[in-house]
């Protein structure tokens, strides 16, 4: 009988400080994301082999076709690990994040009318006037004196409230009330949870995936504060959305458009095609999941474009220049409209620069369900000296699919892969690349049939915002501010030395001039 290959054993990697916890402890403590990640694969390649909890061997990648092979050509044959998953499922509950293969295709189904470009081009204007109420509130707090601010924090605010209104018709008031429950919620969510796990921890997730998923589920009820806060925001925002569910019910809410995504959701209750119902748990978890995914993400890429800009302060004043010339092209008190937003050349380009260098969810995992053979387009050396241009893996291979390394390989974006530089987006002459991500052909949004729903909504949503607030306001790092980018499962900034303090970008805005 012929013994299947398995060429994961050749790999080469790092060494693995304990067979217990693996790299695990290593990789989850790094001071900051990515610092492990871009040192091994400029030591081993975008291809090799690291350990987790167990004695567990875990393939590394960032190589651009391995990333195609596994997120677009093999379609549902790398599920999320068990383990990972039951996390997702403590935070958000049965939505669209933790369904699987048949079930996440039937929650896409009901999903995808909700985000047709048609539909979320029609959002700009809610976009647009929610980022000028923030700009308002920036103003008079400038007028009062305090011109330093958490702009993460701000951002948040604004984006939960867009979210709100655009997908329930509803205003969480996050920007008029910093207390509002909600928001109080997600403050420091994830640093509170996922950022430097203790060990018992990891070792104890690690064996989830043994454990049966009736007995697994009971894990969100363990009393520490990581489980506490995920299950505490999960009960808030179920009962929020039950709320809302009866309010558009009694007529409380105005009927918006016909395929918002309360109406979506309320028609899939009713609907006679079983593959395109939800049952009220999976929408009230729909609907928790649309509250986190859809508000915190775009807050933080746009945190970090406004810490870019600060850094280079030439870049800002070409991006404003470019938008206040816009805006002096156009009769007073019009707004810009989707093809203005698009003809920002360089603003635009930031934006994807931004998105490449500062991906917010840095890295995925997942398994094989089957024996399969991956292409690479980036070959490795193993230990004996062989080249390996695929990769042979067994059923049940585990993989850390590393988004923020795809994002800087030199073969894809150039020798200055590392560095800020927008210009990049502006070159023509770029090689053909692999075609992988939805957008500029980054991983951030990941891709494939459970690539991000909402990236076209994000990008609408950076743009009105990111427009709103360069052209009235300049930026610049308070003196002695180090910013650092949290390991917290998404990437969170926070302060050299005062990692206490949470969550925070402060930044110094003052008017641009008019
Ligand atoms: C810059 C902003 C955003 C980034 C970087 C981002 C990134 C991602 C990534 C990496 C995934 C894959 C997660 C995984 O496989 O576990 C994802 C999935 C998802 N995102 Fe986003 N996202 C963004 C904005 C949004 C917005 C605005 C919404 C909603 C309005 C949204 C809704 C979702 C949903 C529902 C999924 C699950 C899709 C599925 O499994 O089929 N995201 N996003």
């Amino acid at each position: 009988v012929r013994r299947k290959r398995d060429s994961v054993k050749k790999l080469r990697g790092p060494p693995s400080p304990s067979w217990l916890l693996g790299n695990e402890l290593e990789i989850r403590g790094q001071a900051e994301v990515g610092d492990l990640d871009f040192a091994w694969s400029r030591e081993y390649g975008a291809t090799f082999k690291i350990r987790a909890c167990w004695g567990n061997q875990v393939v590394f990648t960032s190589d651009p076709r391995a990333l195609q092979h596994i997120f677009h050509t093999s379609s549902y044959h790398y599920p999320k690990r068990a383990d990972m998953n039951q996390s997702v499922r403590n935070i958000t509950g049965r939505g669209i994040v933790w369904a699987a293969g048949d079930v996440h295709q039937r929650h896409r189904k009901v999903m995808n009318p909700a985000f047709t470009a048609q539909q979320l081009r029609a959002f700009l204007p809610l976009f647009q006037s929610t980022a000028s109420r923030m700009s308002q509130k920036w103003k008079d707090s400038i007028q009062a004196g305090d011109q330093t601010f958490n702009v993460s924090r701000w951002l948040a605010r604004s984006t939960l409230d867009a979210i709100g209104e655009a997908a329930f018709d509803y205003r969480f008031g996050a920007i008029d009330n910093a207390q509002s429950e909600l928001s109080k919620c997600f403050e420091n969510l994830f640093a509170d949870t996922i950022l430097y796990p203790p060990k018992w921890d990891l070792l104890f997730k690690a064996l989830w995936r043994y454990i049966p998923p009736p007995i697994l589920q009971l894990v969100e009820y363990i009393p520490t504060k990581e489980y506490r806060r995920f299950r505490n925001f999960k009960a808030l925002a179920k009962r929020i959305g039950k709320e809302l569910i009866e309010q558009k019910a009694d007529g409380a809410i105005a009927e918006g458009s016909s395929r918002d995504m309360l109406s979506v959701l309320g028609e899939s209750n009713t609907s006679e095609d079983p593959k395109r119902q939800l049952d009220e748990d999976e929408i009230l978890s729909q609907m928790t999941t649309i509250m986190l995914a859809g508000h915190e993400t775009t807050a933080s890429s746009l945190t970090w474009l406004l810490y870019e800009l600060c850094r280079h302060p030439e870049d800002q004043a070409t991006m404003r220049d470019e938008i206040q010339a816009l805006r002096a092209r156009l009769p007073s008190g019009t707004d810009f409209t989707i093809a203005h937003l698009d003809s920002l050349t360089f603003t635009n380009a930031c934006l994807k620069e931004v998105l490449r260098l500062h991906p917010i969810v840095p890295s995925l995992e997942r398994t094989a369900d089957r024996d399969d053979i991956i292409p690479l387009a980036l070959p490795i050396t193993t230990d004996d000296g062989e080249t390996l241009t695929e990769l042979h893996v067994k059923k049940g291979q585990d993989f850390s699919l590393s988004i923020s390394t795809y994002n800087r390989l030199p073969s894809v974006w150039g020798d200055d892969a590392d560095e800020w530089n927008p210009r990049r987006f502006l070159d023509s002459s770029r090689e053909k690349q692999i075609s992988i991500g939805v957008y500029a052909n980054l991983m951030t949004f990941s891709a494939g049939v459970r690539g991000c729903i909402g990236w076209r909504f994000a990008v609408i949503e950076l743009q009105a915002l990111t427009v709103e607030v360069i052209e009235h306001f300049k930026f610049a790092l308070p003196k002695g501010v180090e910013i650092m980018r949290l390991p917290a499962g998404v990437m969170v900034p926070m302060v050299k030395g005062k990692m206490h303090e949470g969550t925070q970008m402060p930044l110094h805005v003052s008017l641009a001039e008019e």
